[in-house]
């Protein structure tokens, strides 16, 4: 049975930018011009690739966190703080540890001066909904993760909204729990047994989204702008092995991989490397820039080991594989494999489009070489492809003990990036600069070097 789908707006997000400003100067620019509607009667899933804004997003239409421009309409009303109509579920539960179940629960409706007696009696309703009856004393310690976000949940629906979102809700979960957690969801939606007008789910997972939602809204990246929505018009319940549940999965899929990729800003990316550019003599690692506007470009996450088990697989595969099916076969998810297929795409190892990932003549040469020769190959790849990595030659030669502290690069990428995405930035650089032996690292005294 699918919902019935009315016309009214609940939400109107318009034209909404949010930029964050970056600790060395400047600002990054993460949400650019995204406007979408959620009507009632609708269950929306937005995807999009790691780190594209898709949390801060749920954040602006929840008030949270304020946009840098644009405005979120509530029923018609800009919103100017936190939205009344909304109450949001998080990844990673956000309980109070030192707070029963029920007194978890009774929080959202506390803030909102629900009196005493009757938030106990909505609080014990909401667990019993979410099926944690007989846990209501229980203290969050004692709970498996599966019964923590059923707590999420229940505090969520306690206070009735209008639209529940919900921020990857599932992923902190194992597969089987996930699922149950999921199935019950779904049923108090579809069988309108929660007062809830709106679904919103922000998830990595195609299946999740083309599983439980009525239209799937895809988000590019750097900076996030919708790129597709995706109409999953699809009756309650509905079958994963279904033709037309593939297709659907398969549609989603394509433009995720390919607008994650930008391929013209790899293309920009290539042509600054090999423009002279790496040996401009900067003093540290810059970031990859990419297009007219110059943005930053970030390396995609994975290490040389990773990609080597991804590239010997491709071959494997006699040089052609559909993502899609790769993850699948591989338990993998799409946010685990993307940024492996985008490092050995960046590589030129490989090459995508519309979902079907391919090995380049280089790759397949990679792909057979011996140790040695793969890590020659390695290095010439990651010096054409990769500008951050010469200039972290430059320095590290430059130097008279040709040696420099892990902090020194970790502080100039601190000014591009900001600090969590700096780190990753620069344990993906001396992952493939040491792979490359193109120069060590000392662990213990946190120093990069070039051996004698
Ligand atoms: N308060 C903040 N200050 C500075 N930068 C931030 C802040 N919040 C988010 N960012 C940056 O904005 C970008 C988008 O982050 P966000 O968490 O919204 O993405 P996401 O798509 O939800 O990521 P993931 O899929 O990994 O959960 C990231 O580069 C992140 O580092």
């Amino acid at each position: 049975m699918a919902v019935a789908v009315s016309r009214s707006p609940l939400i109107e997000v318009q034209q909404v930018t949010k930029s964050f400003p970056l600790p060395g100067g400047g600002r990054m620019q993460v949400l650019d011009g995204i406007s979408l509607r959620v009507d009632e009667g609708e269950f929306v899933a937005i995807l999009g690739p790691s780190g594209s804004g898709k949390s801060t997003f749920l954040r602006i239409i929840t008030g949270l966190v304020p946009a840098s421009s644009g405005q979120v309409l509530y029923r018609g009303r800009p919103v100017a703080g936190v939205n009344p109509g909304v109450a949001m579920v998080f990844q990673s539960f956000a309980l109070y540890p030192w707070l029963t179940v029920l007194q978890n629960v009774e929080l959202g409706l506390e803030a909102r001066g629900v009196p005493a007696e009757q938030r106990r009696r909505r609080a014990l309703s909401a667990i019993d909904m979410v099926g944690l009856d007989g846990f209501e004393h229980a203290f969050p310690k004692e709970l498996s993760g599966g019964m923590k976000q059923r707590v999420g949940l229940a505090r969520a629906l306690v206070v009735e909204p209008d639209v529940l979102v919900m921020d990857e809700p599932f992923s902190g979960l194992d597969v089987l729990t996930a699922e149950n957690l999921r199935s019950d969801l779904l049923e108090l939606w579809i069988d309108r047994r929660i007062p809830t007008r709106a679904m919103v789910l922000v998830t990595h997972s195609i299946e999740e989204a083309v599983y439980m939602a009525d239209r799937a809204v895809v988000l590019s990246r750097d900076p996030a702008r919708v790129v597709a929505e995706v109409p999953i018009p699809l009756p309650h319940w509905r079958d994963r092995d279904a033709p037309e549940f593939k297709a659907l999965v398969d549609q989603v899929y394509a433009l995720l991989t390919t607008h994650h990729k930008d391929a013209e800003a790899h293309r920009a990316l290539r042509q600054v490397a090999g423009s002279g550019a790496a040996g401009s003599g900067a003093a540290g690692p810059g970031p990859a820039r990419g297009g007219a506007a110059g943005r930053v470009r970030q390396l995609p996450s994975a290490r040389a080991g990773a990609l080597n088990g991804f590239i010997e697989l491709l071959e494997e595969a006699d040089g052609r594989a559909d993502l899609y099916a790769m993850g699948s076969r591989l338990q993998l998810d799409l946010e685990d494999l993307l940024p492996i297929v985008d490092a050995a795409e960046l590589l030129n190892l490989c090459r995508v489009s519309a979902g079907d990932v391919e090995l380049t003549p280089t790759g397949l040469a990679y792909a057979q070489a011996s140790v040695t020769r793969r890590k020659e190959l390695f290095r010439q790849q990651v010096l054409a492809c990769v500008p951050e990595l010469e200039r972290m030659l430059a320095v590290l030669r430059s130097k008279a003990n040709h040696r420099m502290p892990r902090e020194f690069f970790l502080d100039i990428l601190e000014r591009r990036y900001g600090t969590a995405e700096a780190h990753r930035q620069l344990e993906t650089l001396i992952d493939w600069g040491r792979y490359a032996e193109l120069f060590a690292y000392d662990e213990a005294s946190q120093t990069v070097f070039l051996e004698s």
